[in-house]
């Protein structure tokens, strides 16, 4: 096959014959591609001999998404292209074995639409009740990865995910940043003039209260555990004829069958959660990274200083800092750092080798690639 690009014919008929040959030949090129990624599976097996070898690599996986986004001349855009080959490399995976990934639920959460986007459709989904309970998940080994949100742009962060890492022994292994679109949405049976109480989970009512205001001011809102809780019940309500709406996002949506009546109504349009990927294994370098510590520090004078300038020596660049109370000592803090770097890489590993003779624990949460979609 030649790169060369052809011609584009210019008459219906001949256009879709172009059509169906190219996607036979993409057709073809998938299944040697998913034939190549199944040999992978083989030679890991022969190498490591163990039947619990991990055969997905995010810093492979990063690094293949990356590139696709680089060498990408369009008509299509480089994140459209970059998800058809997400999904690519995920049925790819898939193939082996499809991993089994454990998400703060119920199904059709902002987390599932995280979980998705990072691991491609073919996975198999664990929704959890609560946050510890997908980090227990993943411990046990009953699923291969968890996802848990970490912090929203609007919200700031969610302490029960950092409050998580404290005894846990699990690695961050990836990042996931979504945008947080909300949509009011109905029954297909229900008609939207109708609608007597819209439901939604209370920080999402919050996140829309201006655009509810001003179009749907006498409509009663009902706060509700999830999003995806909202929508099932509006789903439910529309077969037995009540007119009850939800607020919810895209997978929501989909899952429970609902329609649009008005789309991307959250007040602030750049409102984005940021969702952390927990395994049991270390990340390799992928060439662009992010490493996230946790650090207990004694309560003595300049004790945060005397941290934060081990980086600004070494000119790593701190993205974040939190602190939560320590529940070991009353006034004794822990911090949560993220920066830019493997901590394999020099700089970062001097970095991490001083705030060790400086605290009194320093734990590496993980180095991860940069969220690449
Ligand atoms: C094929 C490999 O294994 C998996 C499949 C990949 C793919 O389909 O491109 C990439 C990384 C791994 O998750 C590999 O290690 O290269």
């Amino acid at each position: 096959m030649s790169n060369s690009k052809q011609a584009v014919p210019d008459t219906l008929p001949l256009l879709r014959d172009r059509i169906d040959s190219i996607d036979s030949q993409i057709q073809m090129l998938i299944n040697e591609r998913a034939r190549c990624a199944q040999k992978v599976a083989e030679v890991k097996l022969a190498e490591q001999g163990d039947e619990s070898v991990v055969f997905y690599r995010p810093e492979r996986e990063a690094q293949v998404l990356r590139r696709v986004m680089e060498r990408n001349e369009g008509p299509l855009g480089n994140e459209e292209m970059a998800k058809i080959f997400r999904q690519v490399m995920s049925s790819c995976l898939a193939l082996e074995k499809p991993m089994r990934i454990a998400f703060l639920g119920p199904e059709g959460t902002f987390t599932q639409q995280a979980a998705l986007k990072h691991f491609g459709k073919s996975i198999i989904s664990a929704p959890m009740a609560a946050i510890d309970e997908v980090f227990r998940e993943v411990e046990s080994g009953a699923a291969n990865y968890g996802v848990v949100p970490v912090e929203n742009s609007t919200e700031g962060v969610v302490n029960h995910t950092l409050d998580s890492f404290r005894d846990s022994r699990l690695k961050i292994c990836g990042e996931v940043e979504e945008r947080i679109h909300h949509h009011l949405l109905v029954s297909p049976n229900v008609n939207a003039d109708d609608v007597t109480h819209i439901y939604s989970h209370q920080q999402s009512l919050a996140q829309c209260r201006a655009w509810l205001d001003r179009y749907w001011p006498h409509v009663e809102r009902v706060a509700v555990s999830s999003n995806a809780e909202a929508a099932r019940l509006a789903a439910e309500a529309g077969r037995s004829g009540r007119a009850i709406a939800a607020i919810a996002g895209e997978v929501a949506c989909e899952l429970y069958g609902l329609l649009k009546v008005s789309a991307n109504i959250e007040d602030r349009p750049d409102n984005t959660t940021r969702f952390l990927i927990v395994g049991n294994e270390d990340v390799p370098p992928s060439g662009k990274d992010k490493t996230s510590l946790l650090i207990s520090a004694k309560n003595e004078p300049g004790a945060l200083y005397r941290l934060l300038e081990a980086f600004e020596r070494h000119g790593v660049d701190m993205t974040r800092l939190e602190t939560r109370p320590s529940l070991m000592s009353r006034w004794g803090y822990i911090f949560y750092i993220d920066f830019v770097g493997h901590h394999l890489d020099e700089g970062c590993s001097a970095v991490i080798e001083e705030l060790r003779e400086r605290a009194s624990e320093v734990k590496v949460l993980g180095s991860y690639p940069v969220a690449v979609l």
